[in-house]
């Protein structure tokens, strides 16, 4: 059950995707950035008290012949659940998706997958994320991933607040322990 403070009391959103809100200098990753040509252009929209993304994969995503490559299922899961991450920070400060205000951005920290069965290549895979730990820079995200309404993986993931290192033309971060 969602806590107070996270996607699931919040109103507004809906239709606006996350991934839309963020400022452009962070909307270049592979998976979910708007202005990367070549990345897959996930969304994450506010479901209730939830999250949710829905991606196709392509022939190119393929592990083995019919089946879906991990890598893939571990990005789905990745980026849904940064943005899930995102919104929750943007709710517990008091703004809604379509507020002027910048979206924050989150970066991983940690991210498991655990695959709990093989996902077929075919049907949309959907991924239903929410926020279970909201912390002043962390955000805590567990998230499962559907295929044709079959659970096949389930992740849970530490996000960031993207650090200022990571602002593009921002000077390299020292190495740690300097
Ligand atoms: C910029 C936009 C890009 C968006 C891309 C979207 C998804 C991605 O692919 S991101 C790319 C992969 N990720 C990265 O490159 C991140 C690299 N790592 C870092 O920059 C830093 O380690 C970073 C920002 C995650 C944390 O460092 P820092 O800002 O110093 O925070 P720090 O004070 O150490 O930790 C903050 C909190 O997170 C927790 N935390 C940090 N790392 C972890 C971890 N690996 N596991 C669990 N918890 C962690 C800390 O315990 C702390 O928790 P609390 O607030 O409860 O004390």
């Amino acid at each position: 059950m969602a806590k107070e403070g996270t996607a699931g009391v919040a109103q507004g959103d809906h239709g606006i995707a996350v991934q839309d809100r963020y400022p452009d200098d962070f909307a270049w990753c592979y998976g979910c950035g708007r202005l990367n040509p070549a990345g897959l252009h996930l969304k994450t929209y506010r479901d209730g008290e939830e999250t949710v993304t829905a991606f196709r994969p392509r022939p190119e995503h393929t592990a083995i012949p019919g089946f879906v490559y991990g890598g893939l299922i571990a990005s789905l899961i990745d980026c849904h659940g940064t943005a899930t991450a995102s919104l929750a920070l943007y709710h517990r400060d008091g703004h809604r998706l379509g507020d002027p205000e910048p979206v924050p951005r989150c970066v991983t920290a940690s991210l498991q997958v655990d695959y709990r069965r093989p996902t077929p290549l075919g049907p949309e895979l959907v991924v239903r994320g929410r926020a279970v730990e909201v912390g002043a820079r962390k955000v805590v995200v567990e998230s499962e991933l559907y295929a044709g309404g079959t659970l096949c993986a389930r992740g849970r993931m530490v996000a960031v607040l993207a650090p200022p290192s990571m602002t593009p033309g921002a000077p390299p971060a020292p190495a740690p322990g300097t």
